[in-house]
């Protein structure tokens, strides 16, 4: 069994998990334990994808989907959704060399119409340059919400039956996985490991059709303390278990 590198855990590098799904959480409180403000901990959280971004595209991953801003989190104050909606543009900045360097394709999902022009332009720019990259996939999810993609594709298929392209009994799992924004994915649009930081236990809206058998591992580690060793650690935990995929 080949194993990574100077690691603390022996991962079986022929059973690296395809897609990942990572919710980034934690932020605010690692700022707010070293008597910060909330926003320094979305800084380090932002250079944090930078590394795990890496480390993954190093590993073998295919698909790395990040949870960056969810539907909900306009309610957050303006200072710090002004904040945030500024890390985009600076992430690419400061890291589209490194992404043209390890061949990483960027992909950006959710309600992109909303953000702002210049966060909405940035991502796209990103797009475009990388499309022809042909190694890991990262896939932000931005401005993005897990019951918003599932009642937009239910008015896909609607739609589609309506002008009638599409019969109602021909609505089936893999139809309605093409109508969801990870629809591009095709194959590897379900995450085979969702991880979630900061120790809390919830899936917060967040790739509801697509988690439906993914391993899910939740830890401790606030996000910006989440190394290279952890994210090993975590697929070692998924390379442990025995996916069944409801069989026996
Ligand atoms: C809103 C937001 C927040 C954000 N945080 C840092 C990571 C922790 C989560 C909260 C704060 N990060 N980090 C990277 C991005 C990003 C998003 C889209 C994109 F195309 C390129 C980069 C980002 N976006």
């Amino acid at each position: 069994m080949a194993t990574a590198k100077g690691s603390k855990v022996k991962l079986d590098l022929s059973r690296i998990p395809a897609h990942i799904a990572i919710i980034m959480d934690g932020n605010g409180r690692w700022a707010k334990r070293r008597f910060l403000p909330r926003v320094a901990g979305h800084k380090q959280g932002m250079q944090n994808v930078k590394t795990i971004t890496k480390a993954a595209s190093r590993l073998g991953v295919k698909v790395l989907t990040l949870y960056a801003f969810s539907t909900e989190n306009w309610k957050r104050p303006g200072s710090e959704v002004n904040y945030l909606m500024r890390l985009p543009v600076d992430f690419f900045n400061d890291f589209m060399p490194d992404l043209i360097k390890e061949n990483v394709k960027v992909e950006v999902m959710g309600e992109l119409t909303d953000l702002p022009e210049p966060t909405r332009q940035a991502s796209e720019k990103a797009m475009a340059d990388t499309a022809n990259n042909t190694g890991m996939i990262l896939n932000f999810a931005l401005n993005y919400g897990g019951r918003d993609e599932l009642v937009h594709a239910a008015q896909k298929l609607a739609k589609q039956v309506q002008e009638g392209t599409l019969k109602p009994e021909e609505i089936d799992d893999s139809r309605f996985s093409s109508a969801l924004m990870t629809g591009f994915l095709g194959p590897m649009a379900d995450p085979d490991l969702l991880i979630r930081t900061s120790g809390e236990l919830r899936i917060s809206n967040f790739l509801l059709w697509q988690i439906a058998y993914s391993e899910l591992v939740f830890v401790d580690d606030y996000w910006p303390d989440f190394s290279p060793a952890a994210l090993e650690s975590a697929i070692a935990d998924y390379q442990a278990r025995d996916r069944r995929f409801g069989g026996l």
